[in-house]
């Protein structure tokens, strides 16, 4: 595909995500099923437009002339962002759009509201009054990959030698010793060598770090009680060394279903739990860590579309849950023993205010130290939250 076919490939993408209510990775797949002759280089070059381009909605359309979101201004915008000319890729030759006309632009951006140039809807910009600008101004920018490494398989060294091997390069990454960020090669992780033999994890360094907030110790009764996917079940898994009772819950046992065969990889064993199977579990475990359902804002650079979709009602509704999430969890905690809730969100409203919530619904649990609150930036992580809470030896 010629690089103005990509644009207009990019600029359906965006269409059929505006107008629909699909995420943008299930749109992407789908124009990707329908449109077979992409070749994989076509669809990664799409991919990384739409991704850019949604991250910076607001800005681009703005910088294209827009005052609403649009597709096409979408892609003028975030080209013009990136100090090209649009003109070079919009020229109507072939398969590429047509030329950008007199209305769309160029208008400076720095003319506009400060949400707008930070990406964000209006009405979030009061929740986020005490987020840094650079945190804000992160979240409109690409994330590197970060993967854990699997301490059970392999040791820091050796994971990036195999790894580098295969052609992916990598540094050591921030917050966790166990992070290693990656600098080239990053589309090879998921076919090499470390990945299938469980030498390396896909997990950002704000996770990995979150998941520690409380390190569990080998021998330990841990549940994960919203393990999803895994990803902090597998880190908690390593830091016990495989040693100990390793539980992980879900109100999903679709999402708990990749589990197992993730964890063999790691080579952990896990006890998966579905939805309201955690009642044998009251007051016996020795940590609880509680993986919140919430907005994802610390990883909107990531998924981008979740920013948009973003209502006022939608975060009364998580917040909500997160109350339930929590107080449902806290029943397993042995007395004496550790809680911690962790969100992968910047918003206070999803954050301290539920940790302060919840002690005050619950005088037998009390803080442990600071939480950690980790904002997102180039030479960070994701933005990520977490709190350790303690229970009284007597309630
Ligand atoms: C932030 S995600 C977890 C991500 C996962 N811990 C990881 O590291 O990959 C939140 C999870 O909470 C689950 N969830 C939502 N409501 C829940 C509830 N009432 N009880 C338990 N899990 C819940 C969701 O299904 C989702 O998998």
């Amino acid at each position: 595909m010629t690089p103005g076919a990509r644009v207009a490939a990019a600029i359906t993408v965006i269409d059929l995500w505006l107008s629909g209510s699909d995420g943008l990775d299930r749109v992407l797949t789908a124009w990707g099923r329908a449109n077979r002759f992409a070749g994989s280089g076509d669809r990664h070059a799409i991919a990384d437009l739409v991704y850019d381009a949604v991250r910076r909605l607001r800005s681009a359309c703005w910088v294209a002339g827009a005052d609403a979101p649009g597709a096409r201004a979408a892609l003028i915008g975030s080209l013009r962002l990136d100090g090209e000319d649009p003109s070079a890729f919009f020229t109507g030759e072939g398969h590429a759009p047509a030329p950008p006309d007199p209305s769309e632009g160029p208008r400076e951006l720095s003319d506009a509201t400060e949400a707008i140039r930070l990406d964000l809807p209006d009405w979030l910009m009061e929740h986020l009054a005490n987020a840094s600008r650079e945190a804000l101004s992160a979240l409109r920018v690409r994330a590197p990959l970060d993967l854990r490494v699997n301490a059970l398989r392999s040791d820091v060294a050796r994971a990036r030698q195999l790894l580098a091997e295969e052609g992916i390069e990598t540094v050591p990454g921030p917050l966790a010793p166990s992070c290693l960020r990656v600098t080239a090669g990053a589309r090879k992780v998921a076919r090499s060598r470390a990945y299938a033999e469980g030498l390396v994890e896909i997990q950002d360094a704000a996770s990995q770090a979150a998941a520690l907030a409380s390190p569990p110790q080998p021998g330990e009764t841990v549940l994960d009680f919203c393990a999803g996917g895994g990803g902090k079940t597998l880190a908690l898994g390593a830091a016990m060394q495989g040693r100990g009772r390793l539980i992980a819950h879900d109100i999903s046992a679709l999402r708990l279903r990749d589990l197992a065969p993730r964890a063999e990889r790691a080579g952990l064993t896990v006890e998966c739990l579905g939805p309201c199977e955690t009642a044998s579990l009251a007051g016996v475990c020795d940590l609880v860590f509680v993986d919140a359902p919430c907005s994802g804002s610390g990883a909107w650079r990531r998924n981008p579309d979740a920013k948009w979709r973003l209502t006022p009602q939608r975060l009364g509704e998580l917040v909500a849950t997160q109350d339930t999430v929590l107080d449902a969890a806290s029943q397993a905690v042995r007395p004496g023993a550790r809680l911690v809730y962790a969100t992968c969100s910047i918003l206070s409203d999803e954050n301290g205010d539920r940790v302060r919530a919840f002690l005050d619904r619950n005088p037998a649990f009390r803080l442990e130290g600071d939480p950690i609150s980790l904002m997102p930036g180039p030479d960070a992580g994701d933005g990520f939250f977490a709190a350790v809470m303690s229970r009284a030896i007597r309630d």
